[in-house]
């Protein structure tokens, strides 16, 4: 498969490099070069396929021949070693938990599998990997378990100091190894900023062998695709054919791989894109004026993004209309009143406790019911623990919130993170001095 750039058609690359290189230097994003569709045999079996089944069928038919069959099995088996349940809160509602793997959230899919996508290609003897990564809270902790201790790379992330949950900042700064953590002076989209212009920085990348961990590299957005396929096998076998996924969205990757699976033939009625207040792309699709505005700090801080990477992929999966985006993504946005009232209801109705960014994705679940009533199944993807954000609960709930064993790792850990302003010229003298 060749991967192409959003902003230029006729540059196309092999999967190797759109991996290490992430971002083409037109500042496009890369793109398979034809969507592939699934065998239909295979999609209405599905029910009968496991989760890595899937993932290998659906990376398979992304990848072609760039890595052997054998190869890709194997990889895909180990990066997705975690479950993705579907569990029902009603006859036609239920939860996708994404957060069963070892950073208790959905970027575990992607971090996993880039990780050892990038494992398979890396040589000995070769220059050391700079992988460089901002997070407004769940990625940088995928990524800093993804490679940790990979020998030949180094990890850098940049978080907004101040704007993470406690636990979330602890699974950033108490890595050590080949990891380090740098806290920004600003907001997310500060980082992002910070690390998208180190890719463009000609001196930089002479000196350093830089590569992205945000899901603006292709290897993060594939393997997101798999468990919408899952999903669907599970719905299936309760019975159920048609469904609506309700996705948190903050930079977009998550949505952009389940309509990348809708094109390759998974069948959904809809999807509904539920932000917090930082609803850059909500406003666009009602007034079809984009303009990223800067962030602002919610309860749901892994969506506190003001200028959503992927947008750009969504627009290019629909051949830039509007018009044919508008007819399937569904836009919803809720504020930290409304989320709190919602992770109350949702304890208090099906004895379910979720994080704030699940909790939106149910509110968006349920406006689209109220405006298209109807006998589908309702999906909303559920992307983090609720344990990595206690202080968003109230006590009681608080106290109902299970531990997952993966926490016991953090207890008593030290962390260190270096403070910065957000400038480009610090970052680059923190990259190149240490190198
Ligand atoms: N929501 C993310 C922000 C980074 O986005 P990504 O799509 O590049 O992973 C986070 O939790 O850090």
């Amino acid at each position: 498969m060749k991967f192409y750039s959003t902003n230029n058609k006729d540059l196309r690359v092999g999967f190797e490099e759109a991996v290490f290189n992430s971002m083409p230097a037109d500042k496009g994003l890369y793109m398979p070069e034809h969507i592939p569709r699934l065998d239909a045999q295979f999609i209405s079996k599905i029910d009968q396929h496991s989760l890595p089944d899937i993932a290998f069928r659906v990376a398979s038919a992304l990848l072609g021949d760039d890595i052997a069959p054998e190869a890709l099995r194997e990889l895909v088996t180990d990066a997705i070693n975690f479950d993705a349940p579907l569990v029902p809160l009603d006859q036609h509602t239920a939860v996708l938990e994404l957060f069963h793997g070892p950073s208790l959230a959905f970027k575990d899919f992607g971090a996993r599998f880039m990780s050892r996508v990038m494992g398979h290609y890396l040589r000995e003897g070769q220059k050391q990997l700079d992988v460089l990564v901002a997070t407004s809270g769940d990625t940088g902790g995928a990524v800093a378990l993804g490679f940790l201790g990979v020998p030949g790379t180094r990890v850098t992330i940049l978080f907004p100091r101040g704007k993470v949950s406690p636990i979330q900042e602890l699974q950033l700064v108490t890595n050590g190894q080949n990891i380090r953590a740098i806290e920004v002076e600003g907001t997310f989209d500060d980082c992002q900023a910070l690390v998208k212009q180190a890719f463009a920085d000609p001196e930089l990348n002479a000196q350093l062998r830089l590569t992205s961990a945000n899901s603006i590299n292709i290897a993060r957005l594939i393997p997101q695709t798999f468990y919408y396929f899952h999903a669907y096998a599970q719905v299936r076998r309760a019975g159920g054919t048609e469904i609506v996924f309700s996705v948190p969205s903050g930079n977009f990757g998550n949505i952009g791989a389940g309509l990348l699976a809708m094109k390759m033939g998974l069948p959904v009625k809809g999807f509904v894109a539920a932000t917090n207040l930082n609803d850059t792309v909500p406003r666009f699709l009602e007034s079809g004026v984009y303009e990223a505005r800067p962030s602002v700090q919610t309860y749901a801080n892994a969506m506190d993004v003001g200028a959503p990477s992927n947008w750009v992929r969504i627009m290019d999966l629909f051949g830039g209309d509007l018009e044919a985006v508008r007819r399937v993504v569904h836009p919803a946005r809720f504020s930290d009143a409304e989320t709190v009232r919602a992770m109350a209801e949702l304890a208090d109705r099906y004895d379910y406790i979720a994080c704030p960014h699940t909790a939106i994705a149910w509110l968006g679940a349920e406006q689209f019911r109220k405006e298209q009533p109807g006998d589908y199944h309702c999906v909303f993807l559920s992307t983090a623990h609720p344990c990595k954000f206690p202080e968003v609960f109230s006590a009681e709930l608080a106290a109902r919130i299970s531990t997952p064993e993966q926490l016991n790792s953090l207890a008593g850990r030290e962390g260190k993170a270096f403070a910065m302003p957000a400038d480009f010229n610090a970052f680059k003298t923190f990259l190149t001095a240490s190198e």
